[in-house]
């Protein structure tokens, strides 16, 4: 292996993601570099590539005010927003990402699929957040994400602006456990800031912001092929099916009375 993934990320950090499931690498761009991305996001922005962010499935992509509040662009599958923005940005931007999904693949475990890579930037107004969550719910596609990314694109933030990203280590998933003591890190969202970590075990919440607040924020997910995934996306289509014939064929089971 090796080839555009090599120095990405430093070793360290390959071992902590290892040993606590995240890791935090700020500097991860350079100011230019976040500058860039910021005017992608804003000529984006301008092209009204932006629309209000749900939760959950990205199919029923709802909107639900207690969990969330934000905008979003998708920028995976990498076609997507052709012609909108500023190109040559994106694509140094999918460099990076695709020699990180190189780097976790070669040195953590899990293969990862370089076609299901997801990203979107997210924009938070005043007042923005987003509930504790976990990143991978199991029977969803969501199950298929492997590790989480995050890019922070804030040119200037202080302590005032709040937006923190809190990573739980309590031991608890969605909600925390019950009885035990609060345990966690909170991240400031300070430009070229990465942070990588487990989808399916590091749950994780953005502490209300008091400023506008921007981020890239993806997904690298293993291949469909085998996964756990496919099984159960495979049961509920055929069970899909099952109820569509029942319901397209049915009336003849009851004497072919046809509507
Ligand atoms: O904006 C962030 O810092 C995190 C966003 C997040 O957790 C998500 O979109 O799943
Ligand atoms: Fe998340």
């Amino acid at each position: 292996g090796g080839g555009s993934s090599r120095g990405i990320l430093p070793q360290q950090a390959l071992s902590e993601l290892q040993r606590t499931g995240y890791v935090v690498l700020p500097n991860f761009l350079s100011a230019e570099e976040v500058e860039d991305c910021v005017g992608d996001v804003a000529q984006l922005c301008a092209s009204g590539r932006f629309s209000s962010a749900g939760v959950g499935e990205a199919a029923l992509n709802r909107v639900d005010e207690g969990v969330r509040r934000c905008e979003q662009c998708f920028i995976f599958p990498k076609g997507r927003q052709r012609g909108a923005g500023v190109g040559e940005v994106r694509e140094q931007l999918f460099s990076k990402i695709d020699a990180l999904r190189s780097a976790l693949h070669e040195n953590c475990g899990k293969p990862l699929d370089a076609l299901l890579t997801e990203g979107l930037y997210v924009y938070y107004p005043h007042g923005g957040y987003y509930k504790r969550h976990l990143d991978a719910a199991t029977g969803t596609t969501s199950a298929l994400r492997v590790w989480s990314y995050l890019l922070y694109l804030n040119q200037a933030w202080s302590e005032e602006d709040g937006g923190w990203l809190r990573i739980f280590n309590d031991g608890g998933a969605e909600s925390a456990p019950e009885g035990g003591p609060p345990s966690y890190v909170d991240v400031e969202p300070r430009g070229g800031t990465l942070v990588v970590f487990r989808s399916d075990s590091v749950p994780h919440e953005v502490l209300e912001t008091r400023a506008e607040r921007l981020a890239l924020v993806g997904w690298l997910c293993q291949p469909l092929e085998g996964s756990s995934t496919r099984r159960s996306l495979i049961a509920g289509l055929s069970a899909a099916l099952a109820v569509g014939s029942a319901i397209k064929f049915g009336p003849s089971l009851f004497g072919g009375q046809a509507k």
